[in-house]
This record gives structure tokens, sequence and C-alpha cells, in this order.
């Protein structure tokens, strides 16, 4: 397509790294024109230096870690429309599109299976010390005189208790099930449907089971949610796979509890300052790190790549979104 007829299009800002990450690869389309972000500065050096035109831009296509906050779209007038590539929405803020009548998408229920995967894969490796045993064979310079390893913690028929019985929570827990596991949960609201213990504090989850698995929203009310009464209240052995958002733990107190043996173990796919992960978590074998790769699987990227496309096709032919968060 020419670029005269591009610049006719409306506009799409993608608020993500300088080059698109490939999967998201766009085409030339119909009734709207995908702007290579290394055709352009950030979204913020757009806006402060090019505050005439900021009307051209109609929708963003924006990644998890690249902040929506109401200073932004308090400067982007036109603004109407954005489709997110995470299942989290917690970087945008959703009063204010609420507000304006900004639509919002997001990857909807696509991420739930690849997600749940991940969190009994980390609780697994946390438990049977996967990884602390392939770090024992690494550092070694001879080979070891005999294999002196720390005895593992079993992970059938552990109690556990799920923090957000949503999409992710359930995928979690029909896993679990299969290893015979007890499972309850805690989450806003007591979910009419479902048999599993409810507890309506995550400080009393934590106070029945062995393992908690963090799968809820992060937002006002679930900022720190654990903190370091529930992580006592888990105790010595317990175990905590966190595969929401960093700021669901007080992770200042994690890496203490973990130094201090308060707790078994953790296996964290997310970080409170992305991605920013604290140096001391390097150097302890009770922990499992993973750059927030749970949803990073060659299917769902695939996916991904099309729900964005769809909603945005949606969205210009003024036809409902695929995957509508507002
Ligand atoms: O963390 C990943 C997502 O929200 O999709």
């Amino acid at each position: 397509m020419a670029d005269e007829t591009k610049n006719l299009l409306p506009q799409v800002f993608f608020h993500g790294p300088p080059e698109f990450p490939a999967y998201l690869k766009p085409k030339p389309y119909h009734n709207f024109h995908i702007i290579n972000p290394s055709s352009l500065p950030s979204l913020h050096q757009f806006i402060s230096t090019n505050p005439h035109n900021v009307s051209s831009i109609t929708a963003i296509l924006s990644m998890g870690l690249y902040p929506l906050n109401a200073d932004i779209l308090q400067s982007l007038p036109c603004l109407r429309f954005i489709i997110t590539s995470s299942a989290g929405t917690n970087h945008i803020d959703l009063d204010e599109c609420r507000r304006r009548g900004i639509q919002v998408a997001n990857a909807g229920n696509l991420f739930s299976e690849d997600v749940a995967d991940m969190a009994v894969a980390l609780l697994i490796d946390v438990g049977r010390k996967i990884s602390a045993a392939d770090g024992f064979f690494r550092r070694q310079i001879q080979p070891p005189a005999s294999w002196d390893f720390p005895l593992g913690s079993k992970i059938s028929g552990k109690k556990i208790g799920i923090v957000g019985l949503g999409r992710i929570g359930l995928e979690v827990a029909k896993r679990l099930e299969t290893f015979g596991c007890t499972l309850s949960y805690n989450s806003r609201n007591k979910k009419p449907l479902v048999s599993y213990p409810y507890y309506s504090s995550v400080l009393e989850l934590a106070t029945n089971t062995n393992v908690l698995i963090l799968c809820c929203d992060l937002n006002d009310q679930t900022r720190h949610i654990v903190n370091k009464e529930v992580m006592l209240a888990l105790g010595k052995g317990g175990i905590i796979v966190n595969v929401g958002r960093g700021a669901l733990i007080d992770e200042k107190e994690l890496l203490k509890c973990l130094i201090e043996e308060e707790i078994g173990g953790a296996g964290l796919d997310v970080f409170e300052n992305e991605p920013h992960v604290p140096k001391d978590f390097y150097s302890l074998d009770n922990v499992v790190l993973s750059p927030h790769s749970a949803v990073l699987t060659l299917e769902s990227h695939m996916g991904i790549c099309q729900l964005v496309e769809q909603n945005l096709i949606a969205f210009f032919s003024n036809k409902p979104l695929i995957t509508p968060v507002i």
C-alpha cells in the first residue's frame, strides 16, 4: 500500500519495545494502519514531541509492561480503542477508559492453559528440586564423589490453595486434581458452582494449605495480598507459586522468608519491578525463577497474533470485539 494511502487510514500506535515482537508483525489492512514502532519514537516521546499530531492516534496496540495510565490517556484526545496483547490489564487505567468511552480488548482466555501448565511446572520444580538438582551438577568442577542431595517434597496429595479461581485458577485446579491434591481457594467472591472449600481471606487459606498458587489480577485490593503474615502462616515447608503479577507478593518479605527458610520455596514467573529481579534470589536454591514466560509458547504467540488482528478488524468495522474487557 502506498505511503499516502496509509497515512489517510486511522493509525494504530504500537506501545511496546522499539521493534515489533516477531509474532505481532502486522500486514497491510484495508481500514487501519499499524505504525511500525521502529519508525517512531516511544509513545511518551511521540506525545511530548508531536503535541499537534496526537490526534492521529485512534487506537493503541499495547504490550503488558508498557503502562497506559490516566496521564498518558489524557494526552490522547482521539483514542477510542486499546488492544493489549496480554491477558492482564493492570497496566491500563480502566477507570479512565470507562470515563472516556475508550474500548479495551485483551488476550481473553488464550493463555490460560499455558499459564496453568507453568504454575504446575514451577510447583513440581520447587518441590522436587529439579532446577536445584540441575545446578548441583553444573556447579561441580569435578564429577561429584557421591550424590548427596537434599530430600524434595511430595507434590501428589498436597493441600493446595489457589488465589484467584478465574480461568487460569480453574485450569490449575483441573491439573492438580489429577495429582490427588486437595484444593481450596480464595477469590473476591465464593463461586456458586465450585465445590472446593472457599476462604474469604488469603491468611486463612495459607493457614489451611501447604501451597499457595497466585493466579489473580493485580489491583488495589490484591497488591501485597501475600505479606509476611501470610508467608508465616503457610509455614516452613510451604511453597508459593506466582504466575499472576509480581506485586501480589511483598517481594522484600518473600526474599527474607526464603533466606531464613520461613517458607520452603517459591516458583516465580513474575516480579514486582519487571524486568528487574532482585539479585539476592539468584543464590537461593529454594526458588525457581522464570522471566514472565508462562505465556511464551509458539502456539500462544500464533494465537495472540490472530486475536489482536481480529479485534482490530472488528473495532475498525464497528463490529463487536472478540475479547472485550470494556
Ligand atoms: O502475563 C501475561 C498476560 O497477562 O498475558
